[in-house]
């Protein structure tokens, strides 16, 4: 598992291009037959894929958490991007279908993922947070998910959130975790951006075809820098910064938060006069 440290805001500033992509920038998370893990030390959130072909794989404990299993001090969001497959939690299989979310409480001990077909593997994105209390593991479909319609066509950002794991919905102790999903014409996500300085927040984007990239935006709204993206990979938003992009083509991006509350109001919209 790779570990990233937090960086104060004005530090941020000093970086160049790469040393940005170094601190902020998830490659290679979504890649057949293993699971990637990646430690944030902002609000310790762990993220990563597991991508199962012919054999399940199953999450295995890591010694930076000095626990006895992964999930004993942690809970698990896991949503399918990919094929049909299914996850197992202490004996109970789930199966998922693409865009199921599936909740793992803290304390379940074994958790494997599996594929329907090798061909067509699931593609199953983790998110992590410490969790010192129970909540029930929950299935959830994109059928049950709340649907929130956001944005319009004059300005390119028409899109539906998809949330799953949130106050009215798949309850936990910190993670709050569900996608957006931008209309065909429609490029610019979160944009006017904001901040919430009780929460990270990491974006994966997928559904982005190979030739086409996106530009993320990062930064205190005074003091902006962008990465370009591409296909399955993340960014992490440190509580201080923006996180918005505009694609070269429409695309779905994961977002999932941990941090002081879950209110998905509680944040504070940048002034488009205010933005650098
Ligand atoms: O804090 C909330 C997160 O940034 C996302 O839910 C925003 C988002 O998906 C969007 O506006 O498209
Ligand atoms: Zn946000």
């Amino acid at each position: 598992m790779q570990t990233r440290y937090g960086i104060h805001p004005t530090h941020f500033t000093r970086l160049n291009t790469q040393e940005i992509r170094d601190e902020y920038l998830a490659t290679g998370l979504l890649q057949e037959g293993r699971i990637e893990l990646l430690h944030s030390h902002y609000d310790r959130f762990i993220f990563g894929g597991a991508v199962p072909t012919t054999t399940p794989l199953s999450l295995e404990n890591d010694d930076d958490l000095r626990a006895e299993f992964f999930l004993e001090r942690r809970e698990l969001g896991i949503l399918n991007l990919g094929g049909a497959g299914a996850v197992t939690v202490d004996g109970t299989r789930y199966s998922m279908a693409r865009f199921d979310c599936l909740y793992v409480g803290r304390g379940a001990r074994e958790v494997t993922f599996s594929s329907s077909a090798a061909a067509n593997p699931a593609r199953f994105y983790l998110n992590s947070a410490p969790s010192h209390a129970e909540h029930p593991t929950t299935h959830c479909s994109q059928q049950d998910a709340n649907r929130v319609e956001l944005g319009n066509k004059d300005h390119a950002n028409q899109r539906v959130l998809y949330q799953y794991i949130h106050e009215n919905g798949i309850q936990s102790s910190q993670l709050v975790m569900g996608f957006t999903e931008l209309l065909p014409g429609n490029i610019w996500n979160t944009f006017p951006p904001h901040t919430h300085e009780r929460r990270m927040e990491v974006y994966l984007y997928f559904d982005l075809p190979e030739d086409e990239l996106v530009m993320h935006f990062m930064g205190q709204p005074r003091e902006t820098r962008h990465l370009a993206v591409r296909n399955f990979e993340a960014v992490i938003s440190p509580p201080w910064s923006i996180h918005s992009g505009a694609g070269t083509a429409n695309y779905r991006f994961v977002w999932g938060m941990a941090g002081e509350n879950q209110s998905f109001s509680d944040m504070d919209a940048a002034a488009l006069d205010e933005i650098r």
